[in-house]
């Protein structure tokens, strides 16, 4: 598993302005955030993916160079995921996208939940490398749930995962139920409260992006 904050860097920034009571409810400076995020983890992600030998002819000469043997399929897991999904999309400008209408849904007495999905858009995924991309990785049902949907679409070869805050428990979950998908998470939380709340995380990523929803 890949872990930003594991190395210094400006995204340390990013990922404060975040979580910040005082910052994050400008939703235009949250949103702005979650895209930065996704920029960099989309260049990180980038340096894993297969290149092949390409030509460019500048007006002086031909540049040799290695550019991407296919592109990545950017899926998205409405609502949160739309302004992380923007930083992936600046990166990888000529992808192919999937959506994916997914949401914790009605809560059951214990505090637990079902993942709610309906809307489901995707090309072909056959043999394609796909990003998963959703801010939030708390137990993990909500990106597994949209993998096994997506399947209908085709077998990816490669299936890489991105979010920006991950709980431990969500990632032992992806990795029991999951063990084909490699992690690339912003940073590591702590632990998950009793309503599946990511501690110390941010709060409620898509009603900061967008609004509380009824
Ligand atoms: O790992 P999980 O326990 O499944 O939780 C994570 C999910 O929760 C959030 O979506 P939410 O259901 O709040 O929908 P929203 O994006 O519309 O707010 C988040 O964007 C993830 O999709
Ligand atoms: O902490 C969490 C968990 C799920 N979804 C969120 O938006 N935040
Ligand atoms: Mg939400």
């Amino acid at each position: 598993m890949f872990i930003l904050t594991s190395k210094n860097s400006i995204a340390n920034h990013f990922i404060a302005e975040l979580r910040d009571v005082k910052i994050q409810q400008d939703s235009m400076r949250f949103r702005k955030n979650l895209e930065r995020l996704g920029e960099v983890l989309a260049y990180e992600i980038s340096q894993t993916l297969s290149y092949q030998s390409a030509e460019v002819q500048s007006p002086l000469a031909i540049s040799k160079t290695e550019l991407l043997a296919n592109q990545p399929v950017l899926v998205t897991i409405l609502r949160a995921s739309l302004p992380f999904h923007q930083g992936f999309i600046n990166v990888f400008d000529k992808a192919e996208n999937a959506f994916i209408g997914a949401y914790r849904g009605k809560h059951l007495a214990d505090e637990s939940f079902e993942v709610e999905m309906d809307y489901l858009a995707s090309p072909d995924l056959t043999d394609k490398t796909i990003i998963l991309i959703d801010p939030m990785l708390a137990t993990g049902k909500s990106l597994l749930k949209s993998y096994q949907a997506l399947l209908k679409y085709g077998k990816p070869a490669k299936v890489i995962i991105s979010a920006a805050i991950a709980a431990p428990e969500g990632v032992t979950f992806l990795k029991e139920h999951l063990p084909e998908a490699t992690l690339f998470v912003g940073t590591l939380d702590e632990y998950l409260n009793e309503k599946y709340y990511i501690v110390p995380g941010l709060g409620d990523a898509g009603d900061l992006a967008f609004g509380l929803k009824l």
